[in-house]
């Protein structure tokens, strides 16, 4: 978890990698109106947000029931966010890719081939509610770090 250019993706892909195990990306998961309004340059609000959450804890619950293991790439960025995704699913492990505003700005605006703006940098870092039962690694550190950190202490 973490806001939007954290790393979330990239992390995700070489835990799943290393671990052989499946990753979903929640951006993949938004109905075209989320994205739509994202690319416009506004804020997704709780509403616009909860059907996506619903529809994520089921993805995740139809692999954990079978005893399949799985990373969710995933901005979550409200505690509320979080108990809906875990619902039903006290396995669920969190890793917070905590960023700076500079870093995460330098990092949006470099990327080509992305919806997201670098205007709602800061309507992420609001909503933001950092979570205090996650595994928590700072995003200048190198992928490489980070995906060591996540694999040994998730
Ligand atoms: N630890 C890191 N060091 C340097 N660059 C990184 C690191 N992590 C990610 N990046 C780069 O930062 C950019 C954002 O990463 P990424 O797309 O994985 O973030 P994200 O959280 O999935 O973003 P979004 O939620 O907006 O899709 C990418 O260009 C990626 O290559
Ligand atoms: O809850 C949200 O506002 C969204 O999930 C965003 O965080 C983006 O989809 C993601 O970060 C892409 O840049």
């Amino acid at each position: 978890m973490g806001i939007c250019g954290s790393g979330k993706s990239t992390i995700a892909i070489e835990v799943a990698r290393a671990k052989r195990i499946e990753m979903l990306d929640a951006d993949d998961f938004h109905p075209p109106r989320n994205v739509e309004k994202m690319k416009s340059g506004t804020p997704l609000t709780d509403e616009d947000r909860a059907g996506w959450l619903q529809a994520l804890n089921e993805e995740l619950k139809s692999r954990l029931d079978k005893g399949d293991s799985v990373v969710l790439a995933c901005s979550a960025l409200k505690q509320r966010y979080r108990d809906v995704l875990n619902a039903g699913l006290p396995q669920v492990r969190w890793l917070y890719l905590r960023g700076d505003r500079e870093t995460i700005l330098q990092r949006v605006s470099q990327r080509q081939d992305h919806f997201m703006p670098s205007s709602l940098v800061d309507s992420q870092l609001e909503a933001l509610e950092e979570p205090v039962d996650a595994v928590v690694v700072d995003i200048r550190l190198p992928i490489e770090e980070i995906v060591a950190k996540a694999l040994a202490e998730l």
